[in-house]
């Protein structure tokens, strides 16, 4: 197909070396099926009585869990359906518009991404590729454009779906924040801090949203869709469609988060985890690979500008302060030289 990236031509060297071994890499750390993700009706904040109830029940599932998944979020199908159907027609664009979209719609380097050309051995190899919006790229695209008003025709007969993408991408991305806002909002009452605090101090400018695609795998035992992670955010909000993957770590087992169409995902990322002196937990996860289909998730990062500074107002604190710009420097460099992002161990106090 015109539209996959070349995984196996791209990592040929990588996929010999590792197919003489014989293991499955998903049976090194035991699976749990017995226990049940918490699922929050949201709609319950509107109520008076059952508000404080909520609330409670998001708190300690961010702290108990670091994962929940919310239903009546405020998010309608119609804007999800829209985002995924437009999403889905971007990745399926021939494979050379998706490498040229940075460059024919002004968006940041590395919007675009797909594998991982560092690999050194399969383990190390996402079977994924994606788009990462910043927020602040989304407008531009637009204003981009209209300047080239003249090539529009062009443009759009070229990669129609990146065209229309940016208007979804909006209304997804508007209202998802809101969401986010009254989230973190009420997650930073239960752990003291004043109900204008994100507000006051971090201006979520420089959010992401990312569009993810795993394409179907060949050798699905032996890579990952993603690999284990937690997420530098505040907080991100997902939406996966019903193919399934996605696992959490819970008590040293791996935990499916099952599909559920009307349901979006929230995770703590390591910025509230700081944020919080540990009483919300930034928890690992990672997408297992399919054989067979090919699987879409979009992901919401809310977090603060680079400059923006985590401290924890409870005493006494786990963590020295920290920018995200060194938060992001620090993993970077750890990444480059182990492989691995390490991670808030590296603030401990
Ligand atoms: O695709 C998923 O289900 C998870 C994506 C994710 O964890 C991420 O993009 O950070
Ligand atoms: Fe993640």
């Amino acid at each position: 197909m015109d539209y996959e990236p070349p995984f196996l031509n791209t990592y040929k060297t990588l996929l010999e070396k590792s197919l003489e071994e014989d293991t499955n890499l998903y049976s090194m750390v035991e699976r749990s099926d017995d226990e049940q993700l918490p699922l929050i009706d949201l709609e319950r904040l509107n109520n008076e009585e059952e508000r404080d109830e909520c609330m409670k029940e998001i708190s300690e599932a961010a702290s108990e869990w670091g994962f929940f998944q919310v239903i009546n979020h405020g998010i309608s199908n119609e804007i999800m359906e829209m985002m995924i159907s437009e999403q889905k027609k971007l990745f399926h664009e021939p494979f050379v518009n998706k490498l040229s979209a940075e460059t024919v719609f002004n968006l940041s380097p590395n919007t675009y991404r797909w594998g991982n050309p560092c690999a050194t051995n399969l383990t190390q190899l996402p079977w994924l590729e994606a788009f990462h919006f910043s927020l602040t790229d989304i407008p531009n695209m637009e204003h981009h454009i209209t300047l080239r008003a003249k090539t529009k025709a062009l443009l759009q007969n070229s990669n129609p779906a990146l065209a229309k993408i940016r208007s979804r991408l909006e209304a997804f991305a508007t209202r998802i924040a809101t969401l986010a806002e009254n989230l973190v909002e009420i997650l930073g009452i239960k752990v003291n801090m004043n109900s204008n605090h994100f507000q006051e101090n971090y201006l979520p400018q420089s959010s992401f949203v990312r569009l993810n695609r795993y394409p179907p795998c060949p050798i699905s035992s032996k890579v990952y869709g993603l690999l284990p992670h937690s997420d530098t955010s505040f907080i991100t909000i997902l939406y996966q469609d019903q193919i399934g993957g996605l696992q959490l770590l819970k008590d040293g087992k791996w935990v499916d988060v099952k599909p559920n169409p009307s349901a979006l995902v929230v995770n703590i990322g390591d910025l509230f985890q700081a944020l919080s002196n540990n009483v919300y937990k930034s928890i690992k996860h990672r997408v297992v690979a399919a054989e067979e289909e090919e699987r879409f998730s979009t992901a919401f990062f809310y977090c603060p500008f680079n400059d923006a500074v985590i401290q924890s107002e409870n005493k006494p604190a786990l963590y020295k302060k920290f920018t995200l710009r060194e938060y992001r420097q620090q993993t970077q460099q750890d990444v480059n030289q182990t492989g691995d992002k390490v991670g808030l161990s590296r603030f401990v106090l």
